[in-house]
Parts: C-alpha cells; structure tokens; sequence
C-alpha cells in the first residue's frame, strides 16, 4: 500500500507509536527536560526586564545596591540552569537516537525477513528496501523535531506571546506575520523535497551499485583483472551528475524562496521594533521592558529561525524518505504460517505449473507435469536458462507458481497459498554463502540449538580438517577480514554441500554446487551424496552428464519444459537431446585427454 496523501503530521501519528516503543521511559523523560528547559529559556526576559530595571533604579538611589546584586543574580542562576538543562537534553536526544535507531533497524530486517524470495527479483521492492532504511533514521527526527516543537517552540512562542501582548497587542500581531512566510516556505520546501525523493531514490540505487562494483570486495578480483575501473567509473560519473543535476535544481529552487522570506521577515522585525520604539517613547513601558523585548527578539527570531529553516527544513528535506519508511512498514506480506513438517510418502506432485519472473514477459516455467516419487533421486539437466534452478526453487517454496500447484503431503505450493516455512527440507545452491563465522557455525547455522555430527558431514564431503588446513579445527574462522583464514573455491564448495546434508531433511536439492570441484571429485561427491540421501528423496541439477547417471530418473529441460525423462540406458536408447548432449560431453572429454596426453 502506497502512502501518498500523508502530510507531515498524519505522517508523525503514524511513526510516533514505533519511536515510543524503542525508548519508552527515555522519550517521556527526554520531553520532559525539554519541556522545563523551554520555561527557563523564556525566563531569561522577565529576569533580564526585572535587571534593567532595578540597575536603573539603583542608578537613580531607588533600591539598594544589594537589590541590583540581587537582579544580576537571579540572571546569572537563569543563564546557568539553562546551561545545565542545554547539556541534559543534548545528552538525552543522542542517547535516545542510538536505541531507537537499533530497534527502528531490528524493525525493518523482520520485515525483510517476512518478504518471499520473489519479493527480492522486483527491482521496486530492492528500491523501497533501500529508501527505508534511509527514512527510518528520518522518522526518528521527524519524531523528535515535532516533539520538540510541541514541547519546547510552541511554549516559547506562547510565552512570548502572553508577554509581548502585555506590553503592546500589536506586537504579537507582528510576530505571526514574521512566522507566517516562513510557514509557507516550509510546506513548498516539503513538497519539493518529496517529489525529488521519489525521483532520485532509484538513481541513488543506481550509483551504488556501480560504488560497489568499484570498491566492493566481492567484486575487486575481477574488476582488477578485466581492467573496467574505467567503465564502472564513467557510469558511476554519468549517474552522479544526473543525480546531483537533479538534486541541484531543487535546492537552487528553495535558495530562493527562502531568500524571499528572509525578506519578508526583517520587514516585520524592523515592523516590532518601531512599535516597541514607539512605546517606549510614549511611556507605556520602561526602558527594562524595552532592553528585554531588544534583546528577546534576537531570541525570538532565532527560535523562528530553528522552526522554519533548521527544524521545518530538515523536515521537509526528509519527509520523503519517512514515507518511504512507511510503505516498506506497511508492504504487505504474504501470510506466513510457522513451520512445518512436510509428509513426503506421498512423494511430490507438480501439476500444470507455469512461473513468470516479475518484469519479464516469458515463461521460465511453461507447464510442467511431474511427480517425484518418495526417497526418489531425480537429475534435472537441460542447457542454460532451461528452467532447472526456477523449478528447483518452486519445489523449495521459495516462489509461488502463478498457475498449477506442487502438493507436498498436506502443503500445497500454488498462488495465493499462505507461505510455510518447511522443517524437513534442505538445498544447496549454486550461489551458496560463504559466511565469515566458524567451520563449525558454517555447518550448524540452519541449527545451531542441535549438535548432530558436524564432523562426519565434513568426512562426507571429504574436506580436509587437519590442523595445517584448519589451524583451529572446528573453531577455524573463515574470514580474512576478520582475522580468519580462506578456503579455496572446492573447499567451500564441499563446506556448503556438509551444511545442506547436516540440516535435518527429507528432501535435498543441490542446484549445480559442484562447479569449482573438479569432473572427477564431482562424481565421487555425487556418489557419496547418493549412499547418504539413500532413504530420502533428492533432486541434483547438473551440467556434468555423467554425473547425472547415479540419478534414478533423469529430467530433460528445454525452454521451461520436461522435453525428456527416463534413466540414463533409455534416454540414450531413445537418441533424443540428452544422448545428444552425452556424447557432446564425452567427444570433449576424449579430446581433452588426448590434449594432455600431447
Ligand atoms: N531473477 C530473474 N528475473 C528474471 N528472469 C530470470 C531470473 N532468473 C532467471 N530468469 C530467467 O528464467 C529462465 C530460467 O532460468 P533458470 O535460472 O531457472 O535456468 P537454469 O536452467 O537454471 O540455467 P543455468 O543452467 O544457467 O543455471 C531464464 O530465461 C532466465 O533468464
């Protein structure tokens, strides 16, 4: 749901409740403070009136010396909390933006965690995830600065109201007509921010990717050696002059109008002081009353100053990210019902099922028909983009399939389905993660409450524990970064297949994990995985043909179709694609051992 009519004070009702429940007791007492530090920030006038006054009256042998130590005095004690009560509410406001900001952030990655995995291949959604995690920081201070104005502006300015209207009622006329220009400028500053917002947050994802592709360590190895610093850094030039043109020609555009209502609120100042002038010189107040409203409306002005320029601009600047914020809060979510255990007995029915990728106009999927029986091993192989990690990952639940259904005992996977996460399902894919923790962590992560055999799964796998490889055994960290070490592209391959095979599973799919490992040491983790996955049902996807063989049925795909299916004897019985694409891979084995023979 997109919000769009909110304006800045809907927008706070809205966001304060989350804001609250970051740092209850801080945000009471911090508004607190601010509340008193308001009423002492006005009590410099009456104090700075009650000063001049009695100076002039000891000039003149009215009061006692005493009395005018007595006046400064009282000014000193005022100046002096209002120091003490400055440093408590900058204290308070700093130590409320780190809570609130870690809970604002735990907020939003539970909402990215409640996204399906086809959430995350619509360019719109990775935008509004970005533009949230700005808007949430933005939230916070549009929070804070309307509480601010509530608590400590908008009692200032009644204050001074209350008082200039004691001297002079004209005066408080002045004041608003000094407020009100800056008013209007801050709601056109607000809308010109927010429709840049909108504008350039897809722009500013934009460059940082190409940032990224730059400086990102993932990417450093092969822009270094293919030599496109170059290339990425005229994209990233070209976009940042679009998005800085962009951002120019709207400040260019509040310069102005905050110089016109500069203008317009020095005319009203020199407008308070002739009134204030005029006054004096007709008796109505005294000269104390006089040098307090001088010297208060240099307060004054700066307290408008702060409302319209700091606070109500910093407002509008952000406003549009705050919204953002609260779309990606208010994005819906497919319904999630906790997790469960899949019943495979039954094995796995995919019928008629069709799958289309967000911003895409063809079929990754057209029609499928298939059933998998239970502790079944199924090879899907087929040429690039046939559909074989799509289809892997309908069966994982990942995405939904927009027409048909895949029945897995009493789950269904098909549109509109309410999400399950599945207990008793586990992958390995062709993208596996390398994360910076432990060997150990590295394996027990899908449960890290269980301590099952980690140990046996690494022998599975065959991956070298010794402590030349492993210095800390189990405890090694795989991190450079982080003061661990590294492993080589085989060796996390064979850690990401001992992850999958640990995590307690009926069902196993390993999407093409094996391509760093050599053809020979392929076949043999294949066959391991065949004696370990015996009594469970399991789906390899393979380029590697022959590895394919140890598969009690072999799936051909073609262009989001099964074009072929039976054992590796009947498929090449039957002379069709597979054969084809068999004898292809053995014509270039042959040839390259009579290579390396030469
Ligand atoms: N995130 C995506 N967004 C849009 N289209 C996609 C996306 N991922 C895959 N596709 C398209 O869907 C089709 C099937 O892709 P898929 O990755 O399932 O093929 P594959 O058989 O696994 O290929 P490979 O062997 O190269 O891994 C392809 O045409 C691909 O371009």
């Amino acid at each position: 749901m997109k919000i769009r009519k909110d304006n800045i004070f809907t927008i706070f009702i809205k966001v304060l409740p989350d804001i609250f429940r970051g740092a209850p007791v801080h945000f009471v007492y911090m508004n607190v403070v601010a509340l008193v530090y308001s009423v002492l920030w006005f009590a410099i006038v009456p104090a700075n009136n009650y000063m001049f006054d009695t100076l002039i009256k000891a000039i003149d042998k009215q009061v006692s010396v005493n009395d005018a130590i007595v006046s400064i005095l009282i000014v000193f004690v005022v100046l002096t909390t209002q120091h003490i009560f400055n440093g408590l509410n900058a204290y308070n406001n700093m130590y409320q933006y780190f809570k609130v900001r870690g809970f604002l952030h735990r907020r939003i990655h539970k909402k990215i965690d409640q996204l399906t995995a086809i959430d995350f291949e619509n360019p719109n959604v990775l935008t509004d995830i970005n533009k949230s995690m700005n808007g949430c920081e933005n939230a916070m201070l549009l929070v804070n600065i309307i509480m601010n104005m509530l608590v400590f502006y908008i009692p200032q300015l009644l204050f001074y109201s209350i008082y200039f209207y004691s001297l002079n009622p004209y005066l408080v006329l002045l004041v608003f007509l000094i407020f009100i220009p800056q008013a209007i400028s801050s709601i056109l500053q607000s809308k010109y921010h927010v429709n840049l917002e909108q504008e350039i947050a897809p722009i500013r994802r934009e460059l940082d990717n190409y940032d990224n592709c730059i400086v990102g360590h993932s990417f450093l190895k092969e822009t270094r050696l293919l030599r496109v610093y170059g290339y990425f850094m005229k994209l990233y030039k070209n976009t940042q002059f679009i998005l800085n043109h962009k951002s120019y020609k709207v400040e260019k555009k509040v310069a102005l109008l905050r110089l016109y209502m500069a203008l317009m609120t020095m005319a009203g100042y020199i407008g308070v002081l002739y009134i204030l002038l005029y006054t004096m010189l007709n008796g109505s107040i005294s000269i104390g009353s006089f040098g307090a409203v001088f010297i208060s409306l240099t307060s004054l002005l700066s307290i408008i100053k702060e409302i319209t320029f700091g606070s109500f601009s910093t407002l509008s600047k952000n406003f549009g990210t705050v919204l953002n914020y609260m779309n990606h809060m208010n994005t819906k979510v497919t319904e999630k019902i906790s997790e469960q255990e899949i019943d495979f007995s039954k094995g796995i029915d995919i019928r008629n099922v069709s799958f289309q990728y967000p911003n895409t106009n063809t079929l990754a999927i057209d029609n499928i028909n298939l059933h998998i029986r239970n502790k079944e091993t199924i090879a899907i192989v087929g040429e690039n983009g046939a559909g074989k990690s799509t289809l892997a990952r309908l069966l994982l639940g990942l995405y939904q399939p927009q027409r048909g259904t895949i029945i897995m005992g009493s789950v269904q996977n098909k549109a509109d389905y309410p999400y399950i996460s599945k207990k008793n399902i586990s992958a390995v894919f062709q993208k596996y993660q390398r994360y910076a923790l432990t060997v150990e962590e590295n394996i027990r992560i899908s449960d890290i409450k269980n301590n099952y055999e980690v140990l046996r799964q690494l022998q599975n796998v065959e991956l070298d524990t010794s402590s030349k490889k492993l210095p800390e055994g189990l405890q090694t960290l795989l991190s450079r970064e982080f003061g661990g070490i590294d492993l080589s592209g085989g060796q996390w391959q064979r850690l990401a297949i001992a992850r999958g095979l640990y995590r307690i599973h009926d069902l196993i799919i390993l999407d093409e994990p094996t391509a760093a490992i050599d053809p020979l040491e392929e076949t043999k983790i294949f066959k391991m995985f065949n004696d370990v996955s015996k009594d469970k049902t399991a789906v390899i996807i393979t380029h590697r043909l022959g590895s394919a063989k140890i598969a009690d049925r072999i799936i051909v795909m073609e262009g989001g179709r099964i074009v072929e299916e039976g054992t590796h004897d009947t498929l090449m019985e039957q002379k069709g694609k597979y054969a084809y694409m068999f004898n292809e891979q053995v014509k270039w084995y042959e040839h390259e051992v009579q290579y390396e023979k030469n």
